[in-house]
């Protein structure tokens, strides 16, 4: 922001001095006040928000954000969680109706009454005694990732998405993960099958960020993900390895679900975030178009024919809500349609996407119709062809009433835009390459205004450096461009769904890593059959045939593997042949690590991580406690065997030393179908047992055994069972 001109808040001294008097400090920190003029000019004009409504508008932006939180994990755990927090922490709340504080209130539209909001901010939680309970448990749930205190209207696009467990899903722009770890839990929905088909690929461009997902995706436990740090507009193909019975062929990925939560001005973020009351400019919106175009100009062409993509921005601005939407879908020419998705929320109001809007020049507030008024003006700088409306008719056809925009005032939240597209043919770009001179709207770099200074400092994710490494053609590309890329990539297909002679099987094929510039993950090596250590493991913990060992992994080819990881077959066959091209930075779960010990007969221990996963097919070693148990296990670090149950002793007498996994069996739930089971990955020594659960997740998991604290006493109790069923 710092190269362009100071915005009306900064313009003059004596403004800055009427604003410092206003309320608005923190301690000695000056707050910025929350005033914009050129903002409301802005939206005014824009006919964002219904006749009547705009004071509500306004004064609903300078205030903070309601507490809002889901709980995260898979279904029977989740839904676990959920009882305790009703009975223990919202039944106080109940009676409270009409008082200062308001009782917590459910979010309809989030499926099975997993996301909550409280009509408080985060700092009236914290200093509101009646909630002091309730903040402490959400402080230290979130902190083992069992809530994520998200807010409400960023949990709307992987909803809209309807993730099923088979779909290959692409998650574009994906960083920190908060929607990722939504795709993931949703791929797990169906908890009998422990490792589903389908799997998700968290995108971002900023590496630094990809890091900060692997920490919010891996608690979820799923070996069916995997991160990369691509920039999606030029998202690479990724090519999938055959299954046996496709012995000749491969194909490149293309996805059933994509997730385009683009970077974006934010200005649906003031609430959270008051500095952009301040940095708030039109121009803004501007240079991200582009952008956003791109981004989901190739989502759509990742995504399969009959799939679904979710377009989303955190911002209220018609540039890059409906314009980058009706652009798109004009170019489409009809192979992608405007879905409309309003009956998957309910209870939830949005507004129906704009059919019209304007181009804003803040330099004499004018306003500019279309790109030929702009063209007539001289001022073709200030905004490029797609981010002008389409006709009234055109509009009219392609639906953008179907688009969606919560606006903050009308449910206590911050402000977003969603967009719900279905692909129902090949995109005519793919089927016949569009030459540079057709009539067709093309993402022209000519017709869009490349404000990289804009883009870059103003937004709160607009930093967009250009890797060109993607498959498809560009856009643009002519014949003679499209041959040439072919003959350079020789293994690879423009076509959207190419079946291809395959690599040579590849000897090495991580020796090729250091292809990608500035990649520095270390390798993945997959078991292979004959795998040396393998035999061992199968039979210390007496695993079952149909356990899929190729599927473990390390991360170094020599020496003595320290820990051992897993991926579902479908990762698999991506990582193994991709690792020339994609830089992969996370996947697996963590399943063993090394701990060798003369007494043990094997030399890798169970990790917590993994253990629900291989429950299923590790069939010895198996411990059952009771709440008694967990109790000793998590508050003594070593406790004698002889502290244990009875039955959980009489089990342990037969196994040798080393790594056994406790059961807990939830007995005292009144919903059968709703019956929790904890395991723990553990640990028999020759006198004494242990658990490997973290210390920041012991109050979790005693929280989901029935046992509550109560700090006044100091000491643990047993909770009876007393879960109310319904609230
Ligand atoms: C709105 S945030 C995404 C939030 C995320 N979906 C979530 O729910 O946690 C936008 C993200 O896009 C990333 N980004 C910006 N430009 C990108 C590009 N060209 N390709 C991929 N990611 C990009 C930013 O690093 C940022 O993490």
């Amino acid at each position: 922001m710092g190269r362009n001109k100071p915005n009306k808040w900064r313009r003059g001294k004596r403004d800055r001095d009427q604003q410092q008097t206003r309320p608005g400090t923190r301690g000695n920190y000056e707050l910025p006040p929350k005033e914009n003029v050129v903002f409301e000019e802005y939206y005014k004009g824009q006919g964002i928000v219904p006749d009547g409504e705009w004071d509500q508008f306004m004064s609903t932006l300078r205030k903070e954000l309601p507490v809002t939180f889901r709980i995260t994990g898979y279904r029977s755990q989740a839904k676990r969680l959920l009882d305790v927090i009703k009975s223990e922490y919202f039944s106080n709340l109940v009676n409270m109706v009409g008082d200062s504080v308001q009782p917590p209130k459910l979010l309809p539209w989030y499926p099975d009454n997993l996301a909550w909001q409280i009509n408080v901010s985060r700092k009236e939680i914290r200093s509101t005694p009646l909630l002091k309970k309730l903040h402490t448990f959400l402080v230290s749930e979130t902190e083992s990732g069992n809530i994520s205190r998200q807010e409400a209207v960023s949990m709307i696009p992987p909803i809209l998405l309807d993730v099923q467990p088979h779909h290959k899903v692409l998650d574009l722009c994906a960083a920190p993960g908060s929607k990722t770890a939504q795709l993931i839990e949703l791929l797990h929905a169906d908890e009998t099958k422990a490792i589903p088909e389908g799997f998700v690929v968290a995108n971002d461009v900023d590496n630094k960020r990809c890091y900060l997902m692997v920490h919010q995706v891996k608690r979820l436990q799923s070996p069916c993900f995997m991160i990369v740090n691509h920039d999606a507009t030029t998202m690479p193909n990724i090519r999938m390895y055959p299954q046996e019975d496709e012995a000749n062929k491969f194909k490149f990925v293309t996805y059933d679900r994509v997730l385009a939560d683009v970077p974006c001005s934010g200005d649906g973020t003031m609430r959270k975030n008051p500095d952009v009351w301040r940095k708030w400019l039109p121009q803004a919106a501007v240079g991200l178009h582009s952008v956003q175009m791109k981004v989901l100009k190739r989502g759509l062409e990742l995504l399969s024919v009959g799939g679904r993509l979710v377009y989303s921005t955190c911002s209220l601005n018609p540039v890059e809500d409906e314009a980058v939407i009706s652009a798109m879908l004009q170019k489409c020419e009809g192979s992608v349609e405007l879905v409309d998705a309003s009956d998957k929320l309910p209870g939830l109001k949005t507004m129906p996407g704009l059919k019209s809007w304007k181009i804003f020049h803040r330099k004499d507030s004018s306003w500019f119709n279309s790109f030929e008024e702009v063209e007539a003006a001289g001022l073709t700088g200030l905004a490029g062809r797609t981010m002008f409306p389409p006709s009234p008719e055109v509009a009219e056809q392609l639906h953008l009433e179907r688009c969606m925009r919560v606006l903050p005032h009308h449910q206590n939240t911050g402000g977003f835009f969603i967009a719900v597209l279905e692909k129902r043919d090949v995109l005519p770009w793919v089927r016949t390459p569009i030459p540079p001179s057709s009539t067709a709207i093309t993402v022209n770099e000519s017709e869009i205004v490349q404000n990289d200074s804009v883009s870059k400092s103003d937004t709160s994710n607009g930093d967009v450096p250009v890797d060109s490494s993607a498959d498809l053609p560009p856009e643009g590309a002519d014949d003679a461009d499209i041959r040439k890329r072919k003959e350079r990539d020789d293994d690879d297909d423009e076509k959207e769904e190419g079946i291809l002679k395959p690599p040579e099987p590849n000897s090495e094929p991580h020796s090729k890593k250091a292809k990608i510039s500035g990649y520095k993950e270390d390798p993945y090596f997959y078991f292979n059959e004959d795998e040396p250590d393998w035999e061992k493991i199968k039979n210390f913990y007496s695993v079952s045939n149909d356990f899929p060992h190729t599927q473990l992994l390390v991360r170094s080819e020599t020496g003595k593997k320290r820990n051992i990881y897993f991926t579902s077959d479908a990762v698999k066959r991506m990582v193994t042949y991709n690792t020339d091209k994609i830089r992969f930075i996370n996947t697996g779960i963590k399943l063993m690590a090394r701990s060798e010990k003369e007494e043990v007969d094997c030399d890798f221990r169970l990790a917590q991580e993994g253990i629900n996963t291989i429950f299923p097919y590790f069939t010895s070693r198996r411990v059952h406690i009771t709440k008694e148990d967990v109790l000793t296990l998590l508050l003594q670090e070593n406790p004698f065997i002889g502290k244990m149950s009875l039955g959980a002793q009489e089990e342990l007498k037969p196994i040798s030393q080393g790594s056994i996994i406790f059961i807990f069996d939830q007995e005292d739930s009144p919903d059968d179908d709703n019956k929790c089971r904890v395991l723990f990955c553990g640990w028999k020594g020759k006198k004494s047992c242990r658990t490997f659960v973290p210390k920041h997740e012991r109050l979790h998991y005693l929280r989901m055994c029935g046992i509550t604290t109560d700090p006044k006493r100091g000491h643990w109790e047993l909770n009876q069972g007393k879960y109310p069923v319904c609230f």
